[in-house]
């Protein structure tokens, strides 16, 4: 796991050997353990070189290793005992060093790195805090500030920006190995007293107590409950103002908290959940690894809404050549000013030239016809999308896959428009396309497995977390998101407001609660969806039957506020009020307090104290419930599906793991027995209904979320 070779006859080259990444596992450790040694009582070798197989420095602890017993030696002794060495040892970072792996590389003497490398410590986004010294010696090595950021973000910095930091000593664009080794070699004898940089002083702002209390309060507001970031500070803190040895007991004293919280179990399935999407399967049997996808050279998207603007730029980002058809020439010359300029945006953040003669815009669908894959992304009517596939299909060359951005509409149907219904797949993106990263791709039973192969391979390389699902109204993510908006509304009406339901979701760690989020998206695109079910009813009877629409209960209230023109933050008021129309910071409106009074007298309801347990049970629980429905119906393959839908398209709070991983840390026992209440306190409310799968997996011991898979296979095959 550790291989030790002797090159250029005195440097000692120690190789990480641990595919795919490196990890530090418990073998890992071991062999470097070793190789040091060997390379430190060797008398022929005068300086050493640590570097990973594979283009790879290391990805840091072996994360699969955690929540287990383990083995092998610990990493801070063995960085230790790098640092202490007599002989100068210097890492050679190609590829990544995050974590572990960066703080196995501040604890050398000296560091190469190659100019398309990416550092970090990234602990934090996995619950955890740099605990192999990293809380120590980054801060002492490139002052507190750079290192909190850094350290509290957990985010990656390129080579270049490292260098600057002074967290390397030298940048190459050559083979970053054979630089380290001369760079060994010209080091071989020279004194190490100032390079261990856990005998440095740590430099600090003069007013420690003033920074920190800053830095805490910025990281407290961007936490969203979280705690590993807090432990960061506190972490840093302990650099700032205590010898290195009381730093180092007081970052294992932090970490230990961490290590076995609730928070880092979700952040690191989170992780694996992220990875094990790309390892899509269909019901059918194809699966990610025996579906071939296509490439892709040209694209198009048609219809320049919001949301066609966000994917033709995602696809110029991409490299791929982008055909943008709008037919309304109002609306095709305000996208193409509007496509121009985020391209500029987004270019200048990246420090790169924006790719404008990637689009080209035509006002006429013919001009797709060379295309490999179209996205449509037309208004949400179902007539009008029907019109586009069947003009595609005529219009497009052979096998070009058609796809559809809708966010809810049947993808079968539209597909049964075309000639070739394999070679449609719904593409949803999340406004703004171009910024979002989740992408639910969508197929329905006549999509090919290439299809879908193209499609989710696309995903990757547009930087998206892709995910497949079945199709059915509102898929997986939108199809949830319906019951939560019910039950927030419902809780109105029974005696809760705006601000008590959006406090408690926001405590919750969700970005904006359900009300601001409905201002922000507007209300209109729901009120249009319920009009054409035909939900929405003109006028305000009053009295319970009102409020039953299709047999179940229905609440009107939404319906009421687009009938007075309160579409949300476009137009200054919604659930709130803003200071004028596109203003972003909701305030509290009287008008909309009255309403609900008025609303409730003339409904015969007594408003009655709510608090935000029942707010979280209600519209969480009917959320998870429906996660569960969808995962019986086959429409998601398992639960990390669903929750990576949730984390990167629904602000799901990150560190809660996703709505079902949730779920199994609430116990499903619990929240079996919560449905079951309020479904008999509202039993004309079929979401809350507990799902027949839910039921079943608590009858059979509710076992781990990793074993629901297998668990469901398993109920389904007793059937
Ligand atoms: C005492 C305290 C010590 C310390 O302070 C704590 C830590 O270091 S905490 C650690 C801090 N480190 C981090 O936060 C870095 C976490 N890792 C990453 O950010 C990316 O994996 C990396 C950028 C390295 C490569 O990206 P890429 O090229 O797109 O590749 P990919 O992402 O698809 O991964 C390929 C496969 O490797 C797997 N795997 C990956 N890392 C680890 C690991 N550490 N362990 C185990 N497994 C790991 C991954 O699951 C996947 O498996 P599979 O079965 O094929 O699905």
């Amino acid at each position: 796991m550790a291989q030790f070779t002797r090159v250029s006859r005195s440097v000692g080259l120690i190789t990480l050997q641990n595919p795919p990444v490196n990890a530090l596992s418990a073998v890992a450790r071991q062999g470097i353990v070793d190789a040091v040694k060997r390379a430190l009582s060797d008398p022929k070798v005068k300086s050493v070189v640590i570097c990973g197989q594979n283009g790879i420095f290391c990805g840091g602890a072996d994360i699969k290793e955690f929540g287990t017993n383990i083995t092998g030696p610990p990493l801070v002794p063995m960085i230790h005992a790098i640092e202490a060495s007599n002989k100068p040892v210097v890492a050679a970072i190609e590829g990544s060093a995050f974590g572990g792996g960066l703080e196995l590389a501040l604890g050398c003497h000296y560091r190469v790195a190659h100019s398309k490398a990416k550092l970090g410590l990234t602990e934090v986004t996995l619950g955890l805090l740099p605990a192999a010294g990293g809380t120590q010696r980054l801060p002492r090595l490139i002052g507190v500030p750079a290192a909190l950021n850094l350290i509290t973000t957990g985010r990656h910095v390129t080579a270049a920006e490292a260098l600057q930091l002074g967290i390397v000593d030298q940048v190459t664009d050559h083979n970053a190995v054979d630089e380290a080794v001369k760079f060994a070699l010209s080091v071989a004898g020279k004194s190490l007293d100032a390079r261990r940089i856990s005998t440095y002083p740590c430099p600090c702002p003069s007013d420690v107590d003033a920074l920190f209390e800053e830095v805490m309060q910025k990281v407290r507001q961007s936490a969203r409950g979280a705690i590993a970031p807090i432990a960061c500070v506190q972490a840093v803190r302990a650099a700032a103002t205590l010898p290195y040895s009381q730093g180092m007991e007081r970052e294992q004293e932090l970490m230990a908290t961490l290590f076995t919280s609730g928070q880092a179990r979700a952040l690191q399935y989170c992780f694996f959940a992220q990875r094990a999407v790309g390892r899509w399967s269909m019901p059918s049997g194809a699966r990610w690894d025996t579906s071939k996808p296509r490439s892709i050279h040209k694209a198009a998207v048609i219809g320049l809404g919001t949301m066609g603007r966000g994917i033709a730029v995602a696809l110029a980002q991409t490299g791929l050549s982008v055909v943008a058809v709008e037919t309304q020439e109002k609306q095709f010359m305000e996208a193409k000013k509007m496509v121009s300029g985020m391209m500029e945006r987004g270019a200048k953040r990246h420090g790169t030239a924006p790719p404008l003669d990637k689009i080209t815009y035509s006002q006429n669908i013919q001009a797709v016809a060379d295309v490999d894959l179209v996205i449509e992304a037309v208004f949400e009517d179902m007539a009008l999308k029907e019109k586009v596939f069947q003009q595609l299909s005529t219009i497009c060359k052979q096998g070009t896959f058609l796809c559809t951005n809708t966010s809810a509409l049947d993808v079968d149907h539209l597909a049964s428009q075309t000639r070739n219904p394999e070679l449609v797949v719904g593409m949803h993106f999340f406004a703004p396309a171009h910024v979002m990263k989740l992408l639910e791709v969508v197929y329905g039973p006549r999509s090919s497995p290439q299809a879908v192969a193209t499609a989710m391979q696309l995903g990757k390389k547009m930087g998206k977390v892709s995910v497949a699902v079945g199709n059915c109204r509102g898929f997986v993510g939108n199809r949830m998101l319906k019951p939560y908006l019910e039950q927030a509304l419902f809780l109105l009406e029974e005696g809760a407001t705006p601000e008590l339901v959006d406090g408690a979701l926001e405590e919750f760690g969700f970005a904006l609660g359900v009300f601001k989020m409905s201002d922000l998206s507007g209300l209109d695109v729901g009120w249009k969806v319920r009009k054409g079910d035909g939900l929405v009813e003109p006028g305000l009877a009053s009295g319970p039957s009102a409020r039953i629409r299709q047999g179940r209960r229905y609440s009107p209230l939404g319906d009421l506020l687009c009938e007075q023109g309160r579409f949300g933050q476009k137009t200054g008021q919604g659930w709130y009020r803003y200071d004028k129309p596109g203003s972003r910071v909701p305030r509290y409106d009287p008008w909309l307090h009255s309403f609900l009074e008025e609303y409730r007298t003339q409904h015969g309801i007594v408003a009655r104290r709510i608090d935000q347990q029942e707010v979280l049970e209600r519209c969480l629980y009917a959320l998870i419930n429906e996660g569960f429905r969808i995962l019986e119906d086959g429409i998601a393959a398992g639960p990390e599906d669903i929750d990576i839908i949730y984390v990167f398209g629904y602000s799901w709070p990150r560190h809660r793991g996703g709505p079902m991983f949730y779920a199994s840390m609430v116990g499903l026992a619990k929240v079996l027995e919560r449905l079951e209440h309020y479904h008999q306190a509202h039993p004309d409310v079929p979401y809350m209904q507990p799902c027949n799968l839910l039921r079943r997996l608590v009858a059979s011991g509710s076992p781990p979320v990793h074993k629901w898979k297998e668990a469901i296979k398993k109920l389904r095959s007793q059937l």
